[in-house]
């Protein structure tokens, strides 16, 4: 990954929205360490993707060609963690956080998971998942139509809570408060993974989708605060040099 691009802070595209730049532009609704009018940030990331076709092209802002170098480098990750014996997660039931269409759900969880349930905010995609899923989507239990800073997982359900391409769009405080949640719903040896863009330095906004792009200190200083520690961290490599380093992290 190209960090020269990052650290300049122009022309860094990214999964997820993609085609344009990261902008730099700091709007009224949103400073320092991410946001200053809660309710405009989340309204205007809500009506970016109900804007959004719902392919995988669009979930992965016109990135959809890395979708397999993702599955298979997420694949590699979560496997280390799965099995039987002292200290594996177990392959009962996996959350896909931010799940879109379904696109993780599809090719990542529910080959290694009995069932799965879905939570975003946009109910298109939810609908679309349940076709994009196909006969499979028999395993899927539940489609929770919710922004994460509202969702409570059910207490001790699930094995792994999968969280790809959406934290930018919580808050600091949301993000702390939604994984100390995703703690308590984790079945003895869960796990949770966050896999996302991470900037260079500091916090880039998006004033397009609404989102911001944190350094992976920060990251790591708001998993810490939900109480959580690092267990495993890699960085997702053979991804194009022009979009964000995408770093994966195994929290406990
Ligand atoms: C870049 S897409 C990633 C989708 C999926 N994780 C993937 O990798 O294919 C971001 C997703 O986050 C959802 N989203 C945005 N803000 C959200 C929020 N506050 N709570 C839950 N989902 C949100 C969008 O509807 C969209 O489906």
């Amino acid at each position: 990954m190209n960090n020269i691009k990052s650290t300049s802070r122009r022309g860094v595209k990214k999964p997820g929205r993609g085609v344009g730049s990261a902008s730099t532009n700091v709007t009224q609704d949103r400073m320092g360490d991410g946001v200053q009018n809660e309710t405009v940030f989340y309204s205007k990331a809500e009506n970016y993707w109900r804007e959004v076709e719902p392919t995988v092209d669009g979930m992965l802002g016109g990135y959809g060609k890395i979708s397999n170098i993702d599955i298979d480098g997420s694949k590699k990750f979560l496997q280390k963690f799965l099995g039987q014996g002292e200290g594996k997660t177990g392959k009962g039931c996996a959350l896909d956080c931010g799940a879109g269409i379904g696109r993780i759900t599809k090719r990542l969880l529910l080959p290694l998971f009995n069932t799965v349930d879905l939570v975003d905010v946009t109910q298109e995609f939810l609908d679309q998942a349940k076709v994009y899923l196909g006969d499979e989507s028999k395993r899927v239990e539940n489609y929770f139509c919710l922004g994460l800073q509202d969702f409570i997982p059910q207490d001790r359900r699930y094995d792994v809570i999968w969280i790809q391409w959406v934290i930018g769009h919580l808050t600091d405080d949301h993000l702390v408060e939604f994984l100390r949640r995703c703690r308590g719903g984790l079945r003895p040896e869960g796990l949770i993974v966050i896999k996302d863009n991470v900037a260079y330095e500091g916090v880039i906004p998006d004033d397009v989708d609404s989102s911001v792009c944190r350094e992976l200190a920060l990251v790591k200083s708001l998993v810490t605060r939900a109480g959580l520690t690092i267990v495993c961290e890699e960085q997702q490599m053979n991804f194009p040099d022009e979009i964000y380093q995408v770093h994966q992290l195994a929290l406990r």
